[in-house]
């Protein structure tokens, strides 16, 4: 679980190669419309086996609510979903019952527990961020009865940059940049990266339109870092940008200040966060992904009895993680937003009296 969850706490449950996979989403306020043909559109955009441009291994994701609905609406219950697993197909992991691939969770997992479910990664696999995206999806249903939209989209694959694209940015799991250029010299990195038995990293850009101003604690829940630690929480990811981000500690106070007119900021260099609240502005995140750590090429690596052994990986991985990714980075950053939106209705006297009276 991540640092969020003041009033929306989230778990989920499952393993890749398990029964079933699943979240509780418990603090949904009763009387919310929950639309399950929304909810499913969200999985369909995460699930795997898409495209050329992911893994082979086709799920048809098929969620499933099993309690805190009635007659279509939440009712402040715990919202319990499942999604079953179909096409797990184990035995490709048998050549890696022993030994530790390097990149991935096995050799950390290991040593922590002294066990591993080594099928497909267990529960160290990206395919429990089905679960995040279910969960994350009726965030979404909740922000948007306030207007307010989370959207993402891959700006940047194997260090191809594209500086114009679009946020809806995955469209039938393709990068989708407006220049058509950029997006081709994106997928072209990928497919050659396959080929070669590797893997790419990729970078998605996350934009919340139309926060409200106030979300976000000044001290010890700053919104900044509360969505870092949703980010970094997801598998893959290695660094988070708030706004300018590394850029902002090379450039003048007076290129990085967001200079203010009666009609709002002239610029965004801060992402849409001051002293860890949110000001008004778009809320921009840049989420760095590391290449898959599952590639096909012979690797050196250790057994669990620590036999130096060079391996070959069988098996259906994703060739970019970003390009599903940024699915659940959406997700994330919306299950965020929701908690500090509810977690705000105590912020102000007049807004708890409104709530209550
Ligand atoms: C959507 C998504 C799909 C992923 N697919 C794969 C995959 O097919 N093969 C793989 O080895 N890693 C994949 N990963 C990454 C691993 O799950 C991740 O690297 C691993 O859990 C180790 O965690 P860490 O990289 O955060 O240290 C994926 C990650 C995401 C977000
Ligand atoms: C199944 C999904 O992605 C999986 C994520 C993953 C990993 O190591 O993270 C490894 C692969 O697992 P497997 O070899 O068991 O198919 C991916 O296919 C999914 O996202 O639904």
């Amino acid at each position: 679980m991540n640092s969020f969850g003041q009033k929306l706490r989230f778990s989920t449950f499952g393993e890749s190669h398990g029964t079933a996979l699943g979240c509780v989403l418990d603090g949904v306020p009763a009387g919310l419309e929950i639309d399950e043909a929304f909810i499913q559109n969200e999985l369909d955009r995460r699930k795997p086996g898409k495209s050329e441009f992911e893994t082979a291994r086709k799920e048809a994701d098929k969620v499933e609510i099993l309690s805190g609905v009635f007659e279509g609406k939440s009712t402040g219950t715990p919202i319990a979903m499942v999604i079953y697993n179909t096409n797990q197909k184990s035995k490709d992991y048998s050549n890696i019952k022993d030994v530790f691939r390097p990149g991935h969770a096995d050799f950390t997992y290991f040593h922590k527990y002294g066990l591993r479910d080594y099928r497909g990664g267990g529960r160290s696999s990206a395919r429990e961020t089905a679960a995040r995206v279910a969960a994350g999806a009726i965030a979404k249903l909740m922000l948007k009865e306030l207007d307010v939209e989370v959207l993402s989209g891959i700006s940047e694959v194997a260090g191809i940059k594209a500086e114009k694209f679009n946020y809806a940015g995955v469209k039938d799991s393709i990068i989708y940049a407006l220049d058509s250029d950029v997006e081709q010299a994106q997928k072209d990195a990928i497919l050659e990266a396959k080929k070669r038995h590797d893997s790419v990293g990729g970078v998605s850009r996350v934009v919340v339109k139309n926060a409200p101003i106030g979300l976000g604690q000044p001290l010890y829940y700053k919104l900044d870092g509360v969505l870092a630690d949703a980010m970094m929480g997801i598998n893959a990811v290695k660094a988070v940008e708030i706004g300018d981000g590394c850029l902002s500690a090379k450039t003048l106070g007076s290129q990085n200040n967001d200079q203010i007119r009666a009609n709002g900021f002239e610029s965004n260099h801060s992402g849409g966060i001051l002293g860890g609240i949110s000001n008004g502005d778009d809320i921009v995140l840049n989420v760095y992904f590391k290449p898959t750590p599952s590639i096909f090429q012979e690797q050196h690596t250790i057994t669990t009895t620590n036999e130096e052994v060079d391996f070959s990986l069988k098996g259906r991985h994703d060739p970019c993680v970003a390009i599903r990714g940024t699915i659940v980075c959406e997700a994330m950053a919306a299950l965020v937003i929701a908690d500090m939106v509810l977690l705000n209705m105590g912020s102000k006297m007049d807004g708890v009296v409104k709530y209550y009276k």
